[in-house]
């Protein structure tokens, strides 16, 4: 664009084109007496000068970069763009990626990169472009960085920023919910989607616990503001212990299934050093559920002496490393946090997990007890309480005299259809188990014990 003003000059095409033409002719003039008698230093600064002035194209536009990470954490607003932009593809977009994973309920459209979406907000024109760009990295080879530039005139930053983005995050979220398919997280699988069928229906359990775990998973969800005012960092974390096929990993998948909440499982043994536990720790998203399995297993924690060796050398995780990342930056940097321990012996496990307010809630799983065995019968055979099978006392008095895990009576009861012939076949796998174990039942009772240190805060709050 020329930006001399035409305002007083005669507006036909032939009277324009002259104007242009001696406007010209007058500035190679200038230039080429310029060239004569300035300097060639002061000559080329000048001409710099004149060229921002009058070439540079004064942009209205502003353009704000959507980056995929933010450092090792993941971009809420880049995540909340891919979901949203799916809804606004156009026929003018004529390339797109499809996906779609296993337990996904339909195809993932997203537009490839260089591809552009034009959205409008308040009658604010906004437009989408998904950039892809090779970035080398430290270590070997090139990763891929992705990001979405977002263009728009300059003068609706406020608005855009104020509000158009929580649009998109709120949009987001909402699509999110309608198609929602729970996520599993490893370090090593990536992720996959959460297909575990276990919810509290299918659990065997004491139902005086399991109504006592969703009542706190429904009061920890809405405890937002309350977690804020006090100041804690909005986590909850589980212990969950008992012997092998108790139903603690089921118990995980229906917390999950429950709160549409995804699973990260994270497995120690294979976490090489504390920053790889930070790397993937904080990849994780929120609202979901963080699980670390057999914590007794998972980390050495006999040796205290090596212990703060090893902290020094910062070469590998450590408990006391690992909780205090959880209680600190893990939890701070994220919202609705679960993180749930399992062990099978609670004993083994280190007395720094079992601090109080470090894990807040200790659940027992215990053997199948009667009223397990009555949901196993109703999920696996179709057997209800209120029409019970012949065998059904006989089993239920073995049962509470022996120790045997729900996974055990549950493989009974798949091996047939017929519910006479299943039975009868646990009947004998119980008596076989009684006469080989002759042990007592497992004396503990099963419990749950809130450790509640926010139940204190908030009464006093109150
Ligand atoms: N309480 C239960 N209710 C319903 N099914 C159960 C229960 N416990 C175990 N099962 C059945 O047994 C299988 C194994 O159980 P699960 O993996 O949950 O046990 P676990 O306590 O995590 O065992 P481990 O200590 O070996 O990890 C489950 O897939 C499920 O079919
Ligand atoms: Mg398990």
């Amino acid at each position: 664009m020329f930006p001399l003003n035409f305002k007083d000059m005669p507006t036909t095409a032939s009277s324009l084109f002259s104007a242009y033409a001696s406007i010209a002719a007058f500035l190679m003039l200038v230039r080429s007496i310029a060239d004569q008698l300035i300097p060639h230093e002061l000559r080329s600064y000048l001409y710099s000068i004149l060229h921002h002035f009058f070439y540079t194209p004064r942009s209205s536009d502003m353009t704000l970069i959507i980056d995929e990470k933010c450092g090792y954490m993941s971009n809420q607003v880049y995540e909340a763009a891919e979901v949203y932009l799916q809804t606004k593809i156009s026929e003018s977009n004529e390339r797109l990626r499809v996906s779609k994973t296993p337990g996904q309920k339909t195809l993932s459209i997203n537009i490839d990169r260089d591809q552009e979406i034009i959205d409008f907000f308040d009658g604010i024109r906004l437009k989408w472009c998904y950039v892809c760009a090779e970035e080398k990295n430290n270590g070997s080879g090139n990763d891929e960085k992705h990001q979405f530039e977002l263009t728009f005139l300059k003068k609706h930053r406020a608005k855009v920023i104020d509000s158009y983005l929580p649009y998109l995050l709120a949009r987001a979220n909402a699509i999110r919910e309608e198609e929602k398919v729970l996520k599993l997280d490893s370090q090593h699988s990536g992720s996959i989607d959460l297909e575990h069928p276990s919810t509290f229906d299918t659990l065997a359990m004491d139902p005086e616990l399991k109504r006592m775990i969703i009542e706190d998973l429904d009061r920890f969800v809405r405890r937002k503001e309350f977690y804020k005012k006090v100041g804690k960092a909005w986590k909850r974390g589980y212990l969950l212990y008992g012997p092998p096929g108790t139903g603690k990993s089921s118990l995980i998948a229906a917390m999950a299934n429950y709160l549409k909440f995804d699973v990260y499982d994270l497995e120690l043994t294979s976490v090489y050093d504390n920053s790889e536990l930070r790397r993937i720790m904080l990849s994780t998203s929120n609202r979901s559920i963080l699980v670390i399995e057999d914590i007794d297993c998972s980390v050495d924690i006999q040796n205290r002496e090596s212990e703060e060796e090893n902290e020094q050398s910062n070469t590998r995780i450590t408990l006391s490393g690992l909780l205090n990342f959880i209680d600190g930056l893990w939890s701070s940097c994220g919202d609705e946090r679960i993180i749930v321990f399992t062990t099978n012996n609670k004993d083994k496990i280190d007395p720094a997990l079992l601090r109080p307010g470090r894990m807040d809630v200790h659940i027992h799983m215990s053997y199948c007890t009667a009223r397990g065995f009555r949901v196993l019968a109703s999920n696996y055979l179709g057997i209800h309480e209120s029409n019970p099978h012949r065998l059904c006392g006989e089993i239920e008095e073995l049962i509470e005299s022996t120790e045997v895990s729900p996974a055990e009576v549950a493989e009974e009861l798949m091996k047939s259809d017929d519910a006479d012939v299943a039975l009868e076949g646990l009947v004998n796998f119980l008596e076989r188990k009684k006469s080989e174990s002759g042990k007592m039942k497992d004396e503990e009772a099963n419990g749950i014990e809130i450790e509640d240190t926010n139940e204190d805060a908030e009464k006093k709050q109150a």
